[in-house]
């Protein structure tokens, strides 16, 4: 259905959108076109106002006006989120409808980018249970944060569109107290603040220096701003110590880890435990044992699925045994500094450097544990395990999409998967996280 009036400068129209998308959006048709509705929930029959018409194909759209609610339309319970911040995306929706959509996410996106049939998905279980809570009802959540700086030099969300900062209103994804207090500290315009709560929940505040401004340097607008972006994020930041320590101890199993303050560490407090666990179990029940052997822990940050690898002898679940040597690829050498006290005395040999360069240089691995960013690992360093030929691989990927190609490209390069597990660690947004194991393909089943 679709009727269509005009608002100022902006068509409205009414539609009912009948799908969740990759980005939290719920997707319509109009006359044929495809429009990615936010704020709607798959179902409603919504008024929504055109934001974005440029493409042919396609068209972006706000919904203003819910005629229809859906059963699973909730008061967000987060105050920055509904005064315009990104952070809860989808908090207007009930957390256990969030898991059926990003379970129907994690379908399409197997389907479409990872060309997987639907036979196959059922087979692997990919259904709306698929998605595992982490347990908790979605809120205060997270250990690690990361607030803009705004011109008055107040800390926030950053805004869901565009550049702003939405300062005076609580996110609800940080632990308890996490926030308390902030607006008292003497904070740099346009700088970071980035809070970490550490095993013992006490809190470590770092504020980064505002990012130099890198020139768009390209004829080609939007790429040049996006590549200046990308070089801006990338840069190094000074840092200033507000409270608590520059590092935050952080556990896992028997392990402990002192990680900075700035750097990376799963945002979901039971994300590291659920992962490793999820991890060990896969390898175990592929009869991929790596006992006495070779393991790659590729994207290792300090080296949290090392641990699990090496402590899965002794792990109820785990069973795998325990491999000769692990080897760490990571690029940020804050990381491999907590690796390195954390692993003092374990047989883990830490590499600095690009996966796609360093992996193809170290001894041939039993088992492979790849953990990449958003960007997912794309073909090179596909190329570089396929080409190691590991008996077992798990794959950890936060972007469905890239998650989706990547497996297809395994699938080409003769691995089978045999398991996919997903998990909701960031409750109330679209994100989540999936794991698979794949074997090769001549193993048979
Ligand atoms: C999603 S995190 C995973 C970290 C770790 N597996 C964990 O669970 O704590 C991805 C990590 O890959 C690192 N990284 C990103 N691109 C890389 C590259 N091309 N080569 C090596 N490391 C990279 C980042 O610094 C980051 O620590």
């Amino acid at each position: 259905m679709s009727t269509h009036a005009s608002s100022g400068d902006h068509e409205e129209v009414v539609l009912r959108p009948d799908r969740p998308a990759n980005g939290g959006e719920a997707v319509g048709r109009l006359d044929g076109r495809v429009v990615f509705v936010r704020g709607a929930v798959p179902g409603e029959l919504v008024r929504a106002r055109i934001v974005d018409d440029r493409q042919q194909r396609f068209a972006r759209a706000d919904a203003v006006e819910i005629i229809e609610p859906s059963r699973h339309r909730v008061d967000s319970p987060c105050d920055a989120a509904r005064h315009g911040a990104g952070c809860c995306d989808l908090g207007f929706i009930d957390p256990a409808h969030t898991r059926e959509l990003k379970a129907e996410i994690l379908r399409d996106a197997l389907t479409r980018i990872g060309g997987f049939g639907e036979d196959e998905l059922d087979d692997l279980g990919v259904e709306p249970g698929v998605v595992a809570g982490l347990g908790d009802d979605g809120t205060h959540w997270r250990v690690r944060t990361r607030l803009g700086i705004d011109a008055d030099g107040r800390a926030g969300m950053h805004a869901a569109h565009g550049p702003g900062i939405v300062a005076g209103h609580r996110c609800v994804a940080p632990e308890a107290g996490m926030l308390d207090g902030l607006d008292d500290l003497a904070l740099t315009p346009g700088g970071d603040l980035v809070v970490m709560s550490d095993m013992d929940g006490r809190r470590h505040v770092t504020e980064l220096a505002p990012p130099k401004p890198v020139r768009a340097g390209s004829r080609r607008a939007a790429r040049g701003r996006a590549q200046a972006a990308r070089r801006r994020r990338e840069q190094p930041r000074a840092e200033r110590v507000l409270e608590g320590d520059a590092t935050a101890a952080h556990r896992v199993g028997e392990r402990t880890w002192r990680i900075p303050v700035a750097g990376f560490w799963q945002a979901h407090r039971a994300a590291p435990t659920g992962y490793a666990r999820a991890v060990v179990e896969m390898i175990a029940a592929s009869s991929g044992s790596p006992a006495g052997g070779v393991a790659w822990d590729l994207y290792g940050g300090a080296g949290v699925f090392a641990a699990a690898l090496l402590d899965a002898a002794t792990d109820p679940g785990g069973g795998g045994g325990r491999p000769g040597v692990v080897h760490v690829v990571e690029s940020d050498t804050s990381a491999l500094d907590a690796a390195a006290d954390t692993f003092a005395a374990d047989p883990v040999e830490l590499h600095r450097g690009e996966v796609a360069a360093v992996a193809a240089r170290l001894p041939s691995p039993d088992v492979v544990v790849l953990d990449p960013p958003r960007t997912g690992a794309g073909a090179t360093v596909i190329d570089v395990v396929a080409d190691a030929d590991p008996g077992v691989i798990v794959h950890v990927g936060c972007d469905i999409g890239r998650f989706a190609r990547d497996l297809s490209m395994f699938v080409d390069r003769g691995y089978r998967v045999r398991e996919i597990r997903a998990f909701d660690a960031f409750p109330l947004t679209h994100h989540v996280e999936a794991i698979a194991c794949l074997v090769p393909a001549r193993r048979g089943m």
